[in-house]
């Protein structure tokens, strides 16, 4: 893979959109880029977004084989459960040394490897849809045969979208409930904040404006280097002010306690999806 490596990006929902949004944002040729999907009106919509080639009606799995052959790095991103399909139907399309990235939660490694070629490369990673501003963060666990250079250069693609880290596989079910679902959680909070400003008495849309720019402006605050959450949170504290007061109720509710049980639900899920898929293989 010396120059410019031509990507496939097998299923273009909400995260492998975000990607794409990210890696063309970075400079990316869209001409390098093709993607697939099932419908021809999310086809339509796709190619008038980022002006990339993309192949619908993928029935007969057409679509999939024709995309996948062309490509050095084939992105699967359809729902944990289609995996296993998708990579049996281009299995036998792949190009010679072709890396095999998924973006599904919770599909293991060995359950990939063993639906394609042996000694295919495969990387399994878990990104997040704040990939699509460049923003995002992608942990990634290499493959049995993908090889030091294949990593680097997945790693390097996925730079453009955001933070990039190694881990063990096994990490991937915990990194999915921090990261992975992480930005809903914080979603969820602009909207419980919009929600309780307008208790308080202010207009719905002005709830809305407030309580979107100050998560979005937290967020800027903690990318910035060296920033740190707790020491963030005390600056806006004054001793016995509102914040103060706001802070002892989340406290006196265990809301932290209410996070991390909400966090284990969702990595026992993981792990959940993982046992069936592969009682299922
Ligand atoms: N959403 C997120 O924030 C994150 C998701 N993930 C993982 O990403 C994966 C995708 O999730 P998400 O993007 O939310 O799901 P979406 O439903 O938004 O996207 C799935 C995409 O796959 C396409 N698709 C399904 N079957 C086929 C097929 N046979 N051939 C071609 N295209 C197909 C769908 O096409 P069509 O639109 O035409 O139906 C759709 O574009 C999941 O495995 C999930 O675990 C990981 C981290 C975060
Ligand atoms: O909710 C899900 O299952 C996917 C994986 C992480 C974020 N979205």
């Amino acid at each position: 893979m010396q120059n410019l490596p031509r990507l496939s990006f097998l299923g273009c929902g909400s995260m492998n959109e975000a990607i794409l949004g990210g890696i063309l944002a970075g400079g990316f040729p869209a001409d390098r880029i093709t993607a697939t999907v099932r419908r021809a009106d999310r086809a339509a919509e796709l190619r008038q977004r980022h002006g990339i080639t993309v192949l619908a009606g993928s029935e007969d799995g057409g679509a999939n084989r024709t995309a996948a052959a062309e490509a050095d790095i084939v992105i699967v991103g359809v729902k944990p459960v289609g995996v296993r399909a998708m990579l049996t139907e281009v299995a036998g399309s792949l190009a010679p040394g072709a890396v095999v990235v998924s973006v599904a939660a919770a599909v293991p490694l060995e359950l990939m490897e063993a639906a394609l070629p042996a000694g295919t490369q495969v990387i399994r990673t878990m990104p997040n849809t704040p990939a699509k501003v460049g923003r995002g963060v992608t942990a990634l666990a290499p493959g049995s045969s993908a090889t030091p250079e294949s990593v680097e250069v997945v790693r390097s693609l996925l730079s453009s979208t955001g933070r990039v880290v190694e881990v063990p596989e096994n990490q991937l079910d915990a990194v999915g409930s921090v990261s992975g679902s992480g930005p809903a959680y914080a979603f969820y909070l602009a909207e419980a904040m919009a929600k309780a400003g307008v208790e308080l008495g202010l207009d719905p849309e002005l709830a809305a404006v407030l309580a979107a720019e100050t998560v979005a402006g937290a967020g800027a605050m903690l990318a910035e280097p060296g920033a740190d959450a707790a020491a963030l949170r005390k600056a806006v504290t004054s001793p016995n002010g509102t914040t103060e007061a706001a802070i002892r109720v989340f406290n006196e509710q265990d809301l932290p306690g209410t996070i991390a049980a909400g966090m284990a639900a969702a990595a026992d899920r993981s792990a959940a999806i993982t046992a069936e898929l592969t009682a299922a293989s």
